[in-house]
C-alpha cells in the first residue's frame, strides 16, 4: 500500500521506517527540511537505537522517502498524521500543528481516490472529528465517502521503539468507517504477529522478552483517542505509586527493590513500571496527565487519583534534593556532578526531563551543577538557556571537585565509569543513585557513601 506519514519525529520516523519494513511505499513528509535531509541520505532524524541502520536499508530499497511538500498525499491509500501535540500554558494540548496537517491534507487530497486519514499524535477526544471537518472544509469533500479519519494512538517508548513497533502489545483502531477498517486491517496485517523479518532480520531488531499474540482492538475514534491518555495516566500513577513507598521503605527500613518485586509477581499488577526514579517525566506523561486532567475538569468529573500522581510526582523530584541537600548539610558552595539528562536512556530526547526541575532546585540552593549525558546534552542546553550548568564530555568530569554526584539516568555506560578514579577526583565522595541502578558495586570498599532511594544503607 501507498503511506504518508506527516511528522518526521520520535513517532513517525520510526513509525515510516516501520511500515516500509513491512512492504509497504512511504513518504515521510516534514516541514523541517533537515530531518528530510537526513532520511533521504538514509540517516535517522532522531537518536533512537537501530533506527539508523534501518531508515538506511529503506531508503536504499526504494520503500521509504521524505519530503517537505504534501504531494504523496495524491497517492497515498493511508496518512498518518505523527506531529507533536505539546502542553498549552494551562495544560491543554495544543493541535496547532494537528490543524495545519489537516489543512494540507485538506488541499492535496485526491478527489477520485479513497484515503483513510489516521491520527498517530495523542489528542484529545473528539479531534478525529476536528480533523474531518477541517479537510472537508479545505477539500470539499464528505467524510465517509472519499475519505475517513480513523484515530489509532501509538504506545512505543523511545529507546525501544522498534521493539515496539515492530513487536507490539496492541494496536488500537478507533473508526466508525467499514472501508477504513478493512484497510487499516490490511495495512497492519504484516506487523501483526511477525516474529522473524528474514531479509530483514540485520535491521529489524529481535524481541528481548517472550512474545504474546498482538491483540488488534477495534473501537470508535473517541475511545481510541481516551486508551491513550487512559493508559498514560495509568503508568504514571503506578510510578508514583512505587515512587511514594519507596519514600517510606527508606523510613522504615525496608527495601523497596524487594518490595516492588514481591508485589510485581501477582500477575494482576505486573512487574514493570515498578522501578523507582527521581520522578517519571519526557515528552508524553507530563503533558497528557495535564490534559487528561484539564478535561477531567472541564467536564466536572477530576481525575484526583492523576492529579496526586502529578503531585506527588513534582514532590518527588524536591524529595532528591532534599536528600542531597540533608547529607551535605547545605548546599551553599557545593559542587554537584549529575549523570543523565535525558528523561531516560538510550534517547537524545530532553524534553520535559526531571533533570530541569532537579538541577533548577540545586542550583536555587545555591549548588553549582556539572553534568554530562551521552546523547541528551545539546537538547537540553537548547531547552534550558537559563540553567547555569558545566556540560561535561564524560562522566568522570562530573566528579572534578564534586561534593556529590547525583545519578539521574540509568545510561548503561555509567554502570562502567571508574568510581575509583572518580573518587580521587570528588572533594565529598557521596552518590546519590536514583535509580538504585549501581547498589551492587564495592562503594565502603572504594570509600564512598552510597545512597538509593527506598534502599537504606548499602554494605
Ligand atoms: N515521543 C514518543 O515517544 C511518543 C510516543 C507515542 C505517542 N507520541 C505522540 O506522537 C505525537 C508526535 O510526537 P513526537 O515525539 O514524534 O513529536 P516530534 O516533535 O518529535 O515530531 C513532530 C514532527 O512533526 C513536524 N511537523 C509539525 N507540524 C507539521 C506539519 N504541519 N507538517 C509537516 N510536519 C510537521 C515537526 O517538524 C516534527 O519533526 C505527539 O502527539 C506525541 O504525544 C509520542
Ligand atoms: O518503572 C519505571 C518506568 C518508567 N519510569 C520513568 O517514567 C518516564 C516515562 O518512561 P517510559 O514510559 O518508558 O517512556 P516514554 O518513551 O515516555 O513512553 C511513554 O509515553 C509514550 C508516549 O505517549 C507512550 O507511547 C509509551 O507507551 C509510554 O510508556 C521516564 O522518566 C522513566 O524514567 C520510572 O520512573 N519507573
Amino acid at each position: 500500500m501507498k503511506v504518508a506519514v506527516i511528522g518526521a519525529g520520535y513517532v513517525g520516523s520510526v513509525t515510516g521506517a516501520a511500515f516500509a519494513a513491512s512492504g509497504h511505499h512511504v513518504t515521510v513528509i516534514d516541514s523541517d527540511k533537515r530531518k528530510v535531509d537526513r532520511i533521504n541520505s538514509g540517516r535517522s532524524p532522531i537518536y533512537e537505537p537501530g533506527l539508523d541502520a534501518l531508515i538506511d536499508a529503506m531508503v536504499r530499497r526504494r520503500l521509504l522517502s521524505a519530503s517537505d511538500r504534501y504531494d504523496s498525499i495524491r497517492d497515498a491509500d493511508v496518512a498518518f498524521i505523527a506531529v507533536g501535540t505539546p502542553s498549552r500554558p494551562d495544560g491543554t494540548a495544543d493541535l496547532a500543528y494537528v490543524r495545519s496537517a489537516a489543512d494540507a491534507i485538506g488541499d492535496a487530497i485526491n478527489r477520485d481516490r479513497f484515503t483513510v486519514i489516521v491520527d498517530k499524535s495523542t489528542v484529545p477526544v473528539g479531534t478525529a472529528a476536528l480533523v474531518a471537518s477541517r479537510i472537508e472544509e479545505r477539500s470539499g469533500l464528505k467524510h465517509g465517502e472519499m475519505f475517513a479519519v480513523a484515530s489509532n494512538p501509538e504506545f512505543l517508548r523511545e529507546g525501544y521503539a522498534l521493539e515496539d513497533v515492530f513487536y507490539p502489545d496492541r494496536i488500537v483502531i478507533g473508526t466508525g468507517n467499514a472501508k477504513a477498517r478493512r484497510m487499516l486491517r490490511k495495512l497492519y496485517a504484516p506487523l501483526l504477529g511477525r516474529r522473524t523479518y528474514g531479509a530483514l532480520a540485520d535491521v529489524v531488531p529481535q524481541p528481548s522478552r517472550p512474545l504474546a499474540e498482538p491483540v488488534y482492538f477495534e473501537t470508535d475514534e473517541k475511545s481510541a483517542e481516551m486508551i491513550k491518555y487512559v493508559s498514560n495516566a495509568f503508568l504514571a500513577v503506578k510510578i508514583s505509586y512505587i515512587n511514594e513507598v519507596a519514600k517510606l521503605c527508606e523510613a522504615l527500613g525496608t527495601d523497596v527493590n524487594d518490595v516492588a518485586a514481591g508485589v510485581g509477581l501477582d500477575s494482576r499488577i505486573g512487574a514493570k513500571f515498578l522501578q523507582v526514579s527521581s520522578g517519571w517525566s519526557g515528552s508524553c506523561f507530563p503533558k497528557d496527565t495535564a490534559e487528561l486532567l484539564s478535561a477531567s475538569r472541564k467536564y466536572g468529573n477530576e481525575l484526583t487519583i492523576v492529579q496526586a500522581a502529578v503531585d506527588s510526582n513534582r514532590s518527588m523530584h524536591d524529595y532528591c534534593v532534599e536528600k542531597v541537600r540533608r547529607r551535605l548539610k547545605t548546599l551553599i558552595g557545593k559542587r554537584i556532578g549529575v549523570l543523565g539528562l535525558t528523561f531516560k536512556p538510550n534517547t537524545d530526547d530532553a524534553r520535559q526531563t526531571q533533570a530541569s526541575a532537579i538541577i533548577s532546585g540545586l542550583l536555587d540552593l545555591g549548588a553549582s551543577v556539572s553534568a554530562h549525558d551521552p546523547q541528551g546534552m545539546a537538547m537540553f542546553q537548547t531547552l534550558n538557556p537559563d540553567l547555569e550548568v558545566r556540560y561535561c564530555s564524560s562522566g568522570e568530569e562530573t566528579a572534578e571537585g564534586a561534593d556529590g554526584v547525583l545519578l539521574l539516568t540509568h545510561w548503561d555506560e555509567y554502570a562502567r565509569l571508574d568510581w575509583v578514579a572518580m573518587r580521587r577526583r570528588m572533594r565529598t565522595p557521596y552518590v546519590l543513585d536514583t535509580r538504585n541502578f549501581l547498589r551492587k558495586a564495592p562503594w565502603k570498599k572504594r570509600g564512598i557513601e552510597y545512597e538509593g532511594i527506598g534502599i537504606g544503607a548499602v554494605r
